[in-house]
């Protein structure tokens, strides 16, 4: 599978800009005929403008669907479509659509942790489910930016059977090492490629670490950006997976019985 990262640069509270530079990013990541292409979290508003947040939210995903599905469908790419803010029933979600090759929306998640240090759950809903869906018959999972923190979620998912962890992100550059760390801490315990997608660049008086990266089960890095715009490329051989697993199988060796975390 080789993958494109889409490490974007975004203003906050221009969607209409963010949109046409998201897309001209797309179209341009394509022409190396990557599989799948990622973008990072609420690229559409930026993280995040507390003014007219409802006003300036994607309807229901909409737009998205209606940009990026028959993006999707015109490049025969698959495309993570990072996550954008997004108003349904009355609340405002952190929201990431999926596209399959031929422009279907095959998975909607919504952020399940929001970020209570700087007031996300004052803003958004809370997301309620687990999501995973399948790329060119590879089984993938996706989080956004806090879930990372929480093991339990990513451990949920790869019990699921998940081959690659999607992590679309806006996380800032004072905690650059712990992006860095638990990416790759994911990767090496469950055992599996973790596509981590950051933005970059300045927002109000918040730096974006950029640093997006494709690790893989070993915490090897196949790519790395660092702390401004670009695309990142990097191949995925799943071989890997069955590689470790043979030589340090921690899912056969795991104890479920002494775990009790609830
Ligand atoms: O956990 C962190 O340090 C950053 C999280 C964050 O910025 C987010 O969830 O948007």
């Amino acid at each position: 599978m080789k993958v494109s990262v889409v490490q974007m640069d975004m203003l906050l509270a221009e969607p209409e800009y963010n949109f046409k530079h998201a897309e001209e990013l797309i179209r341009k990541a394509a022409k190396d005929k990557p599989d799948v292409i990622t973008l990072p979290e609420t690229w559409n508003t930026g993280f995040f403008p507390k003014e007219n947040l409802e006003k300036l939210s994607d309807k229901n995903g909409e737009k998205v669907k209606a940009v990026f599905g028959s993006l999707a469908k015109e490049l025969n790419v698959n495309i993570v479509a990072g996550s954008v803010a997004n108003s349904k029933d009355g609340k405002i979600y952190n929201t990431s659509f999926t596209f399959n090759r031929s422009g279907e929306c095959i998975a909607e998640y919504d952020k399940t942790h929001l970020f209570t240090n700087m007031g996300e759950e004052k803003y958004f809903e809370w997301g309620k489910n687990v999501v995973t869906f399948e790329i060119d018959g590879v089984k993938c999972g996706i989080i956004i930016c806090y879930d990372i923190r929480f093991l339990e979620l990513v451990r949920t998912l790869s019990l699921q059977g998940i081959e690659v962890l999607f992590v679309v992100s806006q996380w800032p550059d004072r905690r650059l090492k712990h992006w860095q760390i638990l990416n790759m801490a994911r990767a090496i315990e469950n055992q599996m490629f973790v596509v981590c997608t950051n933005s970059c660049g300045t927002a109000n008086e918040t730096k974006y670490a950029g640093h997006s990266a494709i690790i893989d089960p070993f915490g090897e890095i196949i790519a790395e950006g660092n702390d401004s715009e670009v695309i990142l490329n990097g191949e995925i051989d799943l071989n890997i997976i069955k590689n470790i697993r043979d030589t340090i199988n921690v899912y056969r060796d795991r104890n479920p019985k002494l775990y009790k975390i609830n």
